[in-house]
């Protein structure tokens, strides 16, 4: 350990001294009144500048800025990479002696950020640099050169102990004269035993061989990755990000985008990027927050999201995007909008009474029309005015003109037979209606000479549009859509009906109609989680207007120019630069989604189009899908990943859940996709899970009795995973007990995990929704030490309290 101190010693004196040549560059380039220019620090300098820079924060922060050792042999040839270590990766022939003894040839600590001393020899390789990679690959069975692998356990500038493991174990190998020391039992298992808080821990200390190879797989293409529950995915997910980042800086300035199932998992993964060094290019986002201004928690019952999920929404957005027009056609007042903007005008908010009495405001926009959602809105605050669209009058050369309804329904539907986005149709529009106006005049025929005709044609469409009545009317009649307009227009049943015809059946379509009611007139309301992906669809239907170019993220190692940026003075937050990141793109150099088959097919054409252009890394497990029609799915998944060639892996070990969890929840695999393997479990606590049963008249007791008694026998949390419509009902079961035990709707649960967890009614969870038993499998497989589960009388219990489902 004194060994290990010693150079953990070197190190920070290293850091330090590089803190103070970044303040002396800064110094010095503001003093000359100029800044450095790209390419002014040497790549591996910059490496360090940056390790001096990030000290602080990972000194602060996080427990082992330098995690590992690899003791090495001689390799087959004699050449050093980049970061300063010897390239080879399978030993010399010569550098094990038939007697099976060894000299130790090179040494290498392994950490978060790569750290050279100053004659450019590596002191600290950075965990992503390909000489870091026999740290993770090797095996007992495949050692390569490794013969000695450490774990080092320190927290800030203390090492607290250290964990080794031998990979040739055969071997009496010799480092500077001496044996080659052997400590503790294993980093794995210890990183595993330990109790979880509420935010996941990086894993960069005990990355596995068939983890190490996903992470580390060439960023072409797509990337995907299967595994059950607890081998690592998402970690493995969050690691590639910073490899990819680690490898082509320059390339992922684009953005990596990672898409989260919910909120909360976005919130348990947030910190394992900076733990790595990482804090900018990488947006994290729930899947309900991908639409700029949204956040959406709300959950649809399984009968609604079905609806709002499937492909089939595509039909009933393309009727609904051209229909939500016909709400502000024909009878005694229009549905006015904030239109007008590409006619020239001032936005003019103007409400009507629809003529079957609905009342609607389209075109507004609850952030103005520069608000988040970028959609456009209305930009004055004259009061609303109704304005009549089943007739068209106006004024020109000093006569009175009008077009009846009859001819404005069909200009409409001209302009409406094209492709173009409905909110781009409008000068066509108007085009055509001056053109209409114009023939009623009669003035067409009365110049022979075109030139003349042309002039006056002009004069007669400037006197229309410079007339109020007109472009009030157009403003009604053709007003600018915005998503949310549509979609709220989207809960009157009557008109959904129409909309939906031939496509979704009468109870989807009322259903439908029921949710998105909710929205309110001004589609104000509270969006649900699945409304999101309806949005972007609309969003593209309607073409929302251009949005200012905004400058484009700059790489700090790149540019120089911003070198005061890099200063710890104020840090800006993960959630704050994702937040401004995801304000400024729209697009991504990669896309990572994790849980990847819970995504609807709406959901996967609004994730596909924020990466057309990008590379994708795809980890789920199909065994663990809410989503009732997995076909579906894949297809609208095939369709996003597009034709680009693909690279499989599979993970197989499950390092969160003990055998005896794995193994009940295997019963449950086993039911849900009769077939398909379970993951290996890696540990075994000899705690089996208990099973508890009551009637449904004590159920709030029993739950709140072994929560209290999970929390006395783990130090971390315990999650209480009960199904949708219990969730409000199960946090007041749980008050007062404190912060470590949280309650969690079923799907909720996805992805997170919890040191015990209770299991409420496997039955009420399974008979929730088309695909049940699966979200049932995920709510099992979520406790990393002790799981109980509690049965009411619709589980059936036996004698022992096991349910029905659980049972052989
Ligand atoms: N190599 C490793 N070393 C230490 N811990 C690991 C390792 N791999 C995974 N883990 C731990 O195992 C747990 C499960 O990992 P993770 O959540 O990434 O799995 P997952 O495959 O995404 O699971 P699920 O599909 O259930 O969401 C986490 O606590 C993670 O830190």
């Amino acid at each position: 350990m004194g060994v290990e101190q010693h150079h953990l010693d070197q190190v920070y004196r290293r850091l330090e001294e590089k803190i103070h040549e970044a303040e002396f560059l800064m110094n010095d380039a503001a003093k000359r009144g100029q800044v450095g220019t790209p390419g002014a620090l040497a790549e591996r300098d910059a490496q360090v500048f940056r390790a001096g820079i990030h000290l602080n924060r990972l000194n602060n922060e996080f427990e082992d800025f330098l995690f590992g050792r690899v003791d090495l042999l001689r390799g087959k040839d004699g050449q050093k990479g980049p970061d300063g270590a010897f390239t080879s990766v399978e030993p010399a022939d010569d550098a094990i002696r038939d007697d099976r003894t060894a000299e130790i040839a090179e040494t290498l600590h392994i950490g978060r950020i790569g750290v050279l001393d100053s004659d450019y020899a590596p002191l600290v390789i950075d965990w992503r640099a390909p000489a870091a990679a026999p740290f993770y690959r090797s095996t007992p069975v495949d050692p390569g050169r490794v013969v000695r692998r450490r774990v080092i356990r320190s927290k800030g500038r203390k090492v607290l102990g250290v964990e080794d493991d031998l990979m040739r174990p055969e071997l009496t190998a010799t480092l500077d004269g001496d044996p080659l020391a052997v400590i503790g039992d294993g980093a794995l298992m210890a990183a595993l035993g330990q109790a979880r808080s509420h935010t996941m821990r990086d894993i960069v200390s005990s990355i596995q061989a068939e983890q190490d190879l996903v992470i580390r797989a060439p960023a072409a293409s797509v990337t995907e990755v299967a595994g059950g529950p607890g081998t690592g995915k998402t970690a493995v997910a969050l690691h590639r990000a910073a490899y990819l980042l680690y490898q082509d800086r320059r390339r992922y300035a684009g953005g990596i985008l990672i898409v989260s199932p919910t909120p909360l998992l976005v919130a348990y993964t947030e910190g394992v990027l900076p733990s790595l060094g990482e804090e900018g290019q990488v947006a994290i986002r729930a899947v309900g927050s991908l639409v700029d201004g949204a956040e959406a928690t709300a959950y649809d019952e399984p009968a609604v999201a079905r609806v709002k999920g499937s492909a089939r929404m595509i039909r009933v957005l393309r009727h609904a995007a051209r229909g939500a027009l016909e709400g502000a056609s024909g009878g005694s007042g229009g549905t006015g909008g904030s239109g007008g903007r590409s006619a020239g005008q001032g936005g003019r908010q103007r409400q009507g009474q629809l003529r079957d009495g609905a009342q609607l405001a389209f075109g507004e926009d609850p952030d103005g029309p520069d608000g988040p959602d970028g959609l456009g809105g209305p930009d004055d605050d004259e009061p609303a005015r109704t304005v009549r669209t089943d007739r068209l009058r106006v004024v020109a050369f000093g006569r009175r003109l009008e077009l009846a309804e009859p001819e404005l329904h069909r200009i409409r539907q001209t302009v409406l037979s094209g492709t173009a986005p409905v909110n781009l149709l409008r000068p066509r529009a108007r085009r055509l209606l001056l053109d209409a106006l114009w023939t009623k005049s009669g003035s067409a025929g009365r110049h022979t000479d075109p030139e003349l005709a042309a002039e006056l044609r002009s004069s007669f469409d400037e006197d229309i549009t410079s007339e109020d009545d007109f472009t009030g009317f157009l403003d009604a009649w053709w007003p600018e859509l915005t998503p949310r307009a549509v979609l709220a227009a989207m809960g009157d049943e009557r008109r959904l009906g129409r909309w939906s015809r031939r496509v979704l059946n009468q109870g989807e379509s009322r259903r439908l109609a029921r949710s998105l009611a909710r929205l309110g007139p001004d589609g104000k309301g509270a969006l649900s989680v699945h409304d999101v992906a309806l949005l972007d669809e609309l969003e593209m239907l309607l073409g929302a207007p251009p949005r200012p170019r905004k400058r484009r993220e700059l790489d700090p190692l790149d540019q120089l120019t911003g070198l005061e940026e890099l200063m710890p003075t104020r840090e800006e937050t993960q959630r704050e630069r994702a937040e401004r990141l995801a304000a400024e793109r729209t697009e991504y150099a990669h896309v990572i989604v994790d849980e990847a088959q819970d995504l609807t097919p709406m959901q996967w054409r609004m994730v596909g189009r924020r990466g057309r252009q990008a590379t994708w890394t795809v980890v789920g497990d199909a065994a663990q899908s809410s989503w009732s029609d997995p076909d579906e799915a894949a297809e609208a998944r095939d369709e996003a990943l597009g034709t680009r060639p693909r690279r499989r892996f599979t993970l197989t070990v499950n390092y969160r859940n003990p055998a005896e969890i794995a193994e009940l929840a295997a019963k449950v695999l086993h039911l849900a996709m009769p077939g398909m393997e379970s993951p290996r479990a890696v540990r075994s606590t000899g705690v089996r899970p208990r099973f508890a049963a009551v009637g449904d008249g004590d159920l709030a007791a029993t739950v709140r009795e072994e929560a209290r008694r999970l929390l006395e026998r783990v130090d971390g949390t315990v999650g209480v995973v009960v199904a949708m419509h219990r969730r409000e009902q199960a946090a007041r079961w749980l008050a007062g007990l404190g912060d470590r035990v949280v309650a969690l709707g079923s799907l909720e649960a996805k992805g997170l995990e919890y040191d015990a967890t209770v299991v409420v009614s496997p039955a009420d969870i399974a008979d929730e929704s088309p695909a049940g038993l699966r979200v049932l499998y995920v709510a099992l497989t979520r406790a990393t030490q002790q799981l109980t589960v509690v049965s009411a009388a619709r589980d059936e219990p036996d004698a022992d309290g096991v349910p029905d489902l659980l049972r052989e």
